[in-house]
Order: structure tokens, then sequence, then C-alpha cells
């Protein structure tokens, strides 16, 4: 059963559809991406999944229930605008927040202050949220978002503010609630983000799907007719199907048309006996298929 399924989400404000038809799944032990431009409906998505704001239409299943109270306490939310009352300690936070979603306080303290030794901040758990810098505090409201288990995790720019160190840290601690069977939605603009972490995503605009599947699969869609080569020596001139060809040292970038696939360029080169050191296809990284689909859209 999926963690959490969404089937036929609408949304209007006004006049305005900014959700439309929007169904996807996410199953526990992947990382899924929620991906659009600015105003594309995300946040929309994200509070409806939270029970901030319903739907018009459509239905929302978390573990296969409906939205009520115990179902929305599996669930952990971090927002993109962090809050956290500044005047709690750490820890009295993560008690607090976890006893609200009716998680054993216990369990929660243990599990919270082993993420906080991890990102070094055990040793400021009796400190107050106003004492901790920008990312320190992210790092906790982070840790505050899971201490009580959820088995549905939403993160909305998790990485924003944090220092490289940090950042792999955070990076390394979402792969293992993966690995422990979460599902995790991460909603970001930085796509070489999305690409590093994400399993499958679901990229909106204007409120509709513009592409829903596994990350693989997506970029082996967009890949070019294109492949680079690696060889001692200059390529031949004469290969068949080649539109276009830039040369850098050993590496030569080849456009094909649409009729040659990179196999057969491939094919081409070990038979004219040209020792290829690489051969590699050129696929596209996420955020050129970004501007490409939005673009397209
Ligand atoms: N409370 C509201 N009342 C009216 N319109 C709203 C409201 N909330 C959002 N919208 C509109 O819904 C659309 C989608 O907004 P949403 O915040 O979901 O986008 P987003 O994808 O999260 O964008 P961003 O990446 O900029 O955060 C926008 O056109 C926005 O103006």
């Amino acid at each position: 059963m999926p963690t959490v399924q969404l089937s036929h989400i609408n949304k209007t404000y006004g006049t305005a559809r900014v959700v439309d038809d929007v169904s996807f799944e996410v199953d526990g032990g992947e990382i899924f991406a929620l991906i659009g431009p600015n105003g594309a409906g995300k946040s929309t998505t994200i509070r409806m999944m939270m029970d901030i704001i319903k739907p018009d239409s459509g239905e929302i299943l978390i573990n296969g229930d409906h939205l009520g109270e115990a179902a929305k306490n599996r669930i952990g939310y971090l927002p993109e605008e962090r809050g956290l009352y500044r005047k709690l300690k750490i820890i009295d936070t993560i008690v607090y927040l976890a006893s609200l979603k009716g998680a054993d306080t216990a369990a929660a303290v243990t599990r919270a202050e082993n993420m906080l030794r991890k990102f070094d901040l055990f040793d400021h758990r009796f400190k107050k949220i106003e004492e901790l810098s920008k990312g320190m505090g992210q790092l906790t409201q982070f840790v505050v978002t899971v201490a009580h288990n959820p088995d549905l995790i939403i993160l909305d720019e998790p990485f924003a503010g944090l220092d490289p160190v940090n950042s792999r840290l955070l990076k390394d601690t979402i792969r293992e609630l993966r690995a422990e069977g979460k599902a995790v939605i991460l909603s970001t603009h930085r796509m070489n983000e999305v690409q590093e972490m994400c399993d499958r995503l679901f990229m909106i605009n204007k409120g509709r799907r513009l592409l829903y599947g596994k990350l693989d699969d997506i970029r082996r869609q967009y890949r070019a007719h294109a492949a680079v080569v690696e060889s001692p020596t200059p390529l031949p001139e004469n290969l068949t199907g080649v539109l276009n060809r830039q040369v850098k040292g050993n590496l030569t970038e080849l456009q094909l048309d649409t009729a040659t696939s990179p196999q057969a360029l491939l094919t081409q080169l070990v038979s004219a006996g040209v020792a290829v050191e690489r051969f590699e296809v050129v696929t596209p990284s996420l955020d050129e298929i970004f501007v490409r689909v939005v673009k397209q859209s």
C-alpha cells in the first residue's frame, strides 16, 4: 500500500484552478521530488496533504486512511518558513511537538538525541531556539520534524541555508530514513539535489502534471541524439549520421541525426578501428529537462 496516495485532486481559488486533476503516490522506502516553477501549485498540494486546506474534489489517503487526526500524526512536515517557538529549549521543543503528535515522548527524545549527535547539536540541546544560528535552527527543525517517527516526511527546501558539511549530513540522514522505509517527499527548486537524491518525481506547472515517473526513465526519455567519444586519435571524418562535432582534446561530442542511434555510431567507430577509450550517450541534466519541459508547456 502506498504511504500517501493523491487521486484526482482539484483546488480552485476564485476562478483560478491552481491544482488541476493531480494524482500521484509515494511508497515507503523512496525519496520523491515534487518540483515545478514558482506558482506551479506545489505548496498548495502539500497543504492539502497536511490537511491545512481542503481540496475541492479528489481523495488523499495516508497508509490507506483518510486524513483524520491519526493519519496526520503519521506525517512529519518541514515547512519552507521555519518556525519554532524561540524561547523554548531544543529538547523541550522536541518533547512538546512529539506529544502533540501522540508519540511516545521518551522514544521521540531518544530518536532526536541520536540525530542531534549526528548533527553535532547534542551539546546544545538545552539551548533555546533563539540561541542557535540559522543553520543550527534549521537542522533542529528537521530533527523535530522526524522525532515522532512519521511514515511520511515532507521537506520543503530542506538544504537552503546549510553549509556543504551540514548539507551532506542532512542528505545522508534523509537516505537513512529512506532505508528505514519512510516515504520522503522533497520539494525544491534545486534540480541538482533532486538528481542526486530522488528515486521518482512529479513535475507540476500551472496546477497540472508535466512529468511523473522514475528519474532515470525521465532522463533517458530526454536523451539527446548525441554521444561523447574519448579516443587518443582523431575520429574518422566520414562517419555516417553525424550532423556536427566538437573536439576538445581527446574528447569529441557528436550530434547525430534522428535516424542514427548512439549504438550505430559506436559500431561504426569500432569497425573503423578507432581506439574508443570512453563512449557516453549525452543525457541532459534534470535542470535542462526542467527548463525545456516548462518552456514547452
Ligand atoms: N490562499 C490563496 N489564495 C489565492 N491564490 C492562492 C493562494 N495560495 C496560492 N495561491 C495561488 O495558487 C498558485 C499556486 O501557488 P503555490 O503556492 O501552490 O505555488 P508553488 O508551486 O508552491 O510556488 P513557489 O515555488 O513559488 O513556492 C499561485 O498562482 C498562487 O498565486
